[in-house]
């Protein structure tokens, strides 16, 4: 096949700096920050998206577009709904537009908040949407703009995202357990960590499916790491790595850490559609985990 030229936009965030580091021999990335590529604004986007479509002319290389930009502020978009819609959305709904006048493919990233959580059993791509916030109302009409486009689009849901660059929850952890003799951590939501350089690689590797022709027919899909946790188990975990006593965190209920947005009880995304298009099964959670660690 011949080598892989992306866009990235969102290029300075958590998944952004990860899929810029995968940038080598037959994988060129472009990943603008957000002052450098702004997704609402279309005339950056189509210049940009212009921009790809000659640079991977001139490498003999075939484009794509990953959206890794996004308003990720779970409890602040809930009074920035207005702002987290205008980049959860509309940025989509641009780059969307862009992608087909250029004939670009796109890959667009969202989230497991567009369903209500309260499922008992993975949930499937084309299950139900019932998001509960406004964090995942605006990322779920993001979906419907890059669906319903025209745009040769997918869209990869993913959730519990952690990595070296970044805010998240295994960053909290590793603060809190220099910080804290003790602690709590919610017991009764359940989800899969997903380590961002492994979320990075498996999106490569289904932009090269596309590229090659052989884009899924599925156009929702779900990556996430394997296997499945509560955010106590992934706390413990981490203890351990940290070589800290896991003991020293205590399960507590949703109840006790009331948060302006809703948490969803069950985020857990069946990756089924994902081994089903023929790509890399994802590894377990922990395993994904242990490898972060030694990295
Ligand atoms: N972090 C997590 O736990 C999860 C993340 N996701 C999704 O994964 C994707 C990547 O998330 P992360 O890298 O973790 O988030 P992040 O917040 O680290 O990165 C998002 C980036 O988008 C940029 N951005 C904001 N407004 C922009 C605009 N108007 N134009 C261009 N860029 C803009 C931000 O500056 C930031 O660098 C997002 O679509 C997010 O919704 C899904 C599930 C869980």
């Amino acid at each position: 096949m011949s080598g892989l030229e992306l866009l990235v936009p969102g290029g300075t965030g958590q998944l952004g700096r990860d899929l810029a580091a995968l940038a080598g021999p037959g994988l060129g990335v472009t990943a603008p920050g957000s002052a450098d590529l702004d997704v609402t604004r279309p005339g950056a986007v189509i210049e940009a998206v212009t921009a790809l479509s000659d640079r991977a002319a001139a490498a003999g290389a075939q484009p794509v577009v990953i959206n890794a930009a996004a308003y990720t502020a779970v409890d602040k978009a809930e009074t920035e709904e207005a702002r987290a819609f205008a980049i959860n959305a509309d940025g989509p709904r641009v780059l969307a537009a862009a992608c087909s006048s250029r004939r670009v493919p796109l890959i667009h990233v969202s989230t497991d908040y567009v369903f209500s959580g309260e499922a008992s059993a993975p949930y499937e791509p084309d299950d139900a949407l019932g998001p509960r916030t406004a964090y995942g109302r605006t990322k779920a009409a993001g979906e419907d703009a890059v669906l319903g486009s025209g745009a040769s689009a997918w869209v990869v849901r993913t959730a519990w995202v952690y990595g070296k660059h970044g805010t998240n929850f295994l960053k909290t952890m590793t603060t809190l357990e220099s910080t804290r003799d003790t602690l709590s951590v919610v017991d009764d939501q359940r989800g899969t960590p997903t380590w961002s350089a492994d979320l990075a690689a498996a999106l490569v590797e289904l932009a090269g499916m596309i590229a090659a022709g052989n884009g899924p027919a599925t156009r929702v899909l779900h990556c996430t790491g394997a296997g499945e946790t509560t955010w106590y188990g992934f706390a413990q975990a981490i203890f351990r790595h940290l070589g800290a006593d896991p003991a020293r965190i205590s399960p507590c209920r949703t109840e006790d850490f009331p948060r302006p947005a809703p948490r969803p009880a069950y985020s857990v995304l069946s990756t089924k559609s994902w081994q089903g298009a023929g790509l890399t099964p994802p590894r377990p959670w922990d395993e994904a985990l242990a490898a972060y660690f030694k990295a």
